[in-house]
């Protein structure tokens, strides 16, 4: 890997090229920066099934987790892992930049769309670009710049707050070691803030913590509390950490030595954080859940300073602001003629006439005709529809706004990609399931559709003969059969007013 050879330009110009998903981009960056040392590139089957077997690599590697890319059937059947000519796959990023190429030396088809490639890794590009790009650094450049002796590492997925901040300082002083702070920056962490807003929380609380490394790094969870752990152990250990602390789940591996430390509670005698137990029950103070944290942000009420330090408190009331101030996509779904639009319509009105947000309102039939002019009502077309207005939708929140958007959106998983967005964009997401009963929708036919359908003359009619699938997720469901319009407004203002989200004087 990395061993500066070159692929022949006529090689690379006449390869495949491909934007894999958000986890294996990131799983590409750790493998091209050396993170994922003594893997040099996504692993084939063989290295995979002795994996499944064993935990451990075809040549007796121990090794977490499998490491692999896919690519779309008609690239991965073309290729041919016998021809050099014909076996490079360039892998861009999002923005449609060659980030790196693979020679590959496996492929296989996952599914009837898919195929997943195993082979070595090699640069392309300027490696990179993005906020805090400067804090990517190698596993090399990082141990080039360490004190030699013993390095306590730190994996910061949360902000540190005070309690975080001294078992910190106890361990680091103990081991009489290093610190290197260790965030991952991979989509949002547990708490849902963006990676830059965590990268600032952290340093925001610099001043609190011993002389300190700090490294971001593209490290995604997998959903697997054991593999996570033991993939953040090797990836630490990369980096040159002999201790890690643990801040949740961390598990040893490769010689790495974890601490645990004791549970710290607030001293309200002298204002120490010490252990628990060693401070009577009336004076002490526990430390904050997130959840907790999380709470007093969205009430907006300022984080206290005896359990965080203003300048973290500050960052994170910035990028977490109470949530009548923050960016909120309302989503209607529902059957047609349910009262979608009539509602949503209703609340925008009632809000643009309280001033307090600014209202983007998606109507359904300005989206169909501006945004996704040409688009029918075929799954994917629908599909097509309804991510679209997500992204506006979310950008609009992003920029603390309020949409309100009301399509039928009958599938799940669109609807779920429409939640993401927002949520990454730091904004929240109310989903309204408007569950009129489709007897009452046809009943109403306000466009004759229905009717149309009944006769044949429409395909594909929502209801009748295409599905719709039911939200599990709903913040809120109503049915408006035997509502008047402006209830079923004021239930979904109430809703908004109880959450938070729409000060209460608005109502
Ligand atoms: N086959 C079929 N199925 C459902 N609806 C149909 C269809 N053909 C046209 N229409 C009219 O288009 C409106 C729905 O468009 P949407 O953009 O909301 O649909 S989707 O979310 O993309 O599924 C919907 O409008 P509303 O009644 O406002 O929901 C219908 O009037
Ligand atoms: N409580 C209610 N909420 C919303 N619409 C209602 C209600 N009661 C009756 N309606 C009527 O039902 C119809 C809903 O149509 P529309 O809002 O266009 O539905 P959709 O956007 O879901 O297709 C309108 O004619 C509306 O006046």
């Amino acid at each position: 890997m990395n061993d500066g050879s070159v692929l022949p330009e006529d090689v690379l110009r006449d390869a495949p090229s491909y934007t894999p998903r958000a986890h294996e981009l990131a799983d590409l960056e750790l493998l091209l920066s050396g993170a994922y040392a003594p893997l040099t590139g996504f692993l084939g089957r063989v290295d995979l099934t002795a994996l499944r077997r064993r935990g451990r690599l075809a040549d007796g590697t121990p090794w977490p987790v499998g490491v692999t890319c896919e690519i779309p059937a008609e690239m991965g059947a073309a290729l041919n892992v016998d021809d050099p000519l014909r076996r490079t796959v360039v892998l861009t990023d999002p923005e449609g930049a060659p980030v790196a190429a693979v020679e590959v030396s496996d492929t296989w088809p996952t599914s009837e769309r898919m195929y997943a490639i195993g082979g070595t890794v090699r640069r392309m590009g300027d490696g990179g670009h993005g906020p805090f790009q400067r804090l990517r650094r190698t596993p090399e450049e990082v141990k080039a710049l360490l004190p030699p002796g013993r390095v306590l590492g730190v994996i910061a997925d949360r902000p540190l707050h005070r309690p975080q901040l001294a078992q910190i300082a106890h361990a680091a002083r103990t081991l009489a070691a290093h610190l290197l702070i260790i965030i991952p920056v991979t989509g949002p962490g547990p708490d849902g803030l963006p990676p830059e807003a965590l990268v600032r929380a952290i340093f925001a609380a610099r001043d609190r913590m011993p002389p300190a490394t700090i490294v971001a790094v593209p490290l995604m969870p997998r959903n697997d509390e054991m593999r996570d752990a033991l993939l953040r152990a090797r990836v630490a250990t990369a980096y040159g950490v002999t201790h890690v602390l643990s801040t949740g789940d961390m598990l040893s591996g490769g010689g790495l030595r974890v601490l645990v430390p004791r549970e710290l509670a607030y001293d309200n005698r002298d204002g120490q954080w010490r252990w628990r137990d060693d401070i009577p029950p009336r004076n002490r103070r526990l430390a904050m859940t997130p959840a907790e944290v999380e709470d007093l942000l969205d009430r907006g009420f300022p984080l206290p300073e005896w359990h965080t330090p203003p300048a973290v408190a500050k960052e994170l009331s910035r990028v977490r602001p109470p949530r009548r101030h923050r960016g909120l996509v309302v989503f209607f779904t529902g059957f047609s003629g349910s009262g979608k639009s009539t509602i949503a319509r209703g609340l925008a009105d009632s809000l643009r006439e309280s001033g307090e947000r600014t209202i983007t309102f998606l109507d359904g039939d300005v989206v169909r005709r501006e945004l996704s002019a040409g688009l029918g009502f075929s799954r994917a077309d629908r599909d097509r529809n309804v991510r679209r207005i997500g992204w506006v939708a979310a950008e609009v929140a992003r920029h603390r706004g309020m949409s309100i958007a009301c399509p039928i959106a009958p599938y799940a998983d669109a609807r779920a990609a429409v939640r993401a967005m927002a949520t990454e964009a730091g904004a929240g997401f109310v989903l309204v399931h408007v569950a009129t009963p489709l007897e009452v929708c046809e009943r109403r036919d306000r466009k004759g559709l229905y009717a149309r359908a009944r006769a044949g003359q429409l395909r594909g009619m929502t209801g009748i003969d295409d599905p719709y699938e039911v939200p599990a997720d709903a913040e809120l469901t109503l049915d408006t059969t035997d509502m008047t319009v402006v209830e079923a407004i004021d239930v979904v203002l109430a809703y908004l007013v109880e959450s938070g989200w729409v000060e209460p004087n608005m109502k």
